[in-house]
């Protein structure tokens, strides 16, 4: 799957995932009255809402972007029903070519970990066959209860040829916390990405590591260290756009072959039809506005390299 992603990287000239967190409130009334029509103001309805959304989202940008970034948390706050809706969100943009980044952030206990870890990448077994329960490329993991949190995700995604990025640094203003803390001079999050780049050293692809990490835009001079820490895992960098981060200082995360890192935006992107920039698209045309959304975040980054 890494090799997918650098591919449809490579082929687009478009270094960008789209987030896809949909909020009840982010859902056009038109969406919103055609789902509660059939449903009624239920969880099934608000699934069935963002479900339709996520929908024309992907309809509008597929041809544009090597991936999708659905952020679990969205679906799960309805449920099972939003659960359908996630799951259904993954398979729809699978089928249009995108590798789908589950954003769901676990880690646990060796045993939880390998639950974790196959419900999301892995099959599981029911008697004599074996099913997918979702059916991302890659999921985001926490590193924080240390390997044996991280070694089963590394067991089902080398059987599986899927990939994970873990968390080194994040976007949010209260990461340094606990992250910058030191430990004998060096930063956590260093030591973390010190682990990130051997771990991924185990399960590599043709050019970068089935490991990546996750490094907030907003932390750019620690993005620009941490590249150099870990060369082969591709570094996901949420925080441009709706968190403040900017394109002119996201160059460091790249290698010098310009690959190795994308840049996720979720509000930014799905949220774009609500910003004065792209009012004239109205609620109804919120897709459209979305790619207009994706063709002015690439040429953001183009301009910034090319600055
Ligand atoms: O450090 C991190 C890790 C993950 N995220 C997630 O990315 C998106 C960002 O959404 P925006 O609307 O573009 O701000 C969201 O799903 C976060 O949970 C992050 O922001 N920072």
């Amino acid at each position: 799957m890494i090799n997918q992603l650098v591919n449809n990287i490579k082929k687009l000239d478009a270094p960008i995932v789209v987030g896809l967190d949909p909020m009840l409130d982010y859902v056009p009334e038109y969406i919103k009255k055609a789902a509660f029509a059939e449903y009624g103001e239920t969880l099934e309805g608000a699934a069935e809402a963002i479900w339709q959304y996520n929908k024309g989202i992907i309809d509008a940008t597929y041809d544009l972007i090597p991936a999708v970034k659905p952020q679990i948390a969205m679906y799960e706050q309805f449920g099972v029903p939003g659960l359908v809706a996630f799951n259904k969100t993954c398979e729809y943009a699978k089928s249009k070519g995108l590798v789908i980044i589950g954003d769901i952030k676990r880690g646990d206990i060796g045993s939880t970990s390998k639950a974790y870890a196959i419900g999301h990448v892995g099959k599981v077994a029911v008697g004599s066959k074996t099913y997918s329960g979702f059916c991302e490329d890659f999921v985001t993991v926490n590193p924080y209860l240390g390997s044996d949190g991280i070694r089963p995700f590394m067991e089902v995604c080398k059987e599986e040829k899927k990939g994970m990025f873990i968390l080194v640094k994040t976007s949010n203003p209260s990461s340094g916390e606990f992250q910058d803390q030191e430990i004998d001079g060096k930063p956590l999050y260093e030591m973390v990405a010190e682990k990130v780049a051997s771990w991924g050293e185990e399960l590599m692809g043709d050019s970068y590591s089935y490991i990546g990490a996750v490094v907030g835009a907003t932390y750019p001079k620690m993005g620009e260290v941490l590249r150099k820490i870990m060369p082969k895992s591709y570094i996901l960098v949420p925080g441009y756009g709706a968190q403040g981060g900017q394109a002119k200082d996201l160059a460091p995360f790249f290698n010098e072959d310009g690959l190795g890192a994308i840049i996720n935006s979720s509000r930014g992107i799905i949220c774009a039809y609500k910003q004065d920039a792209y009012s004239q698209f109205g609620e109804e045309n919120y897709a459209d506005a979305s790619r207009q959304a994706v063709l002015d975040m690439k040429e953001d980054l183009k301009q910034a390299w090319v600055k």
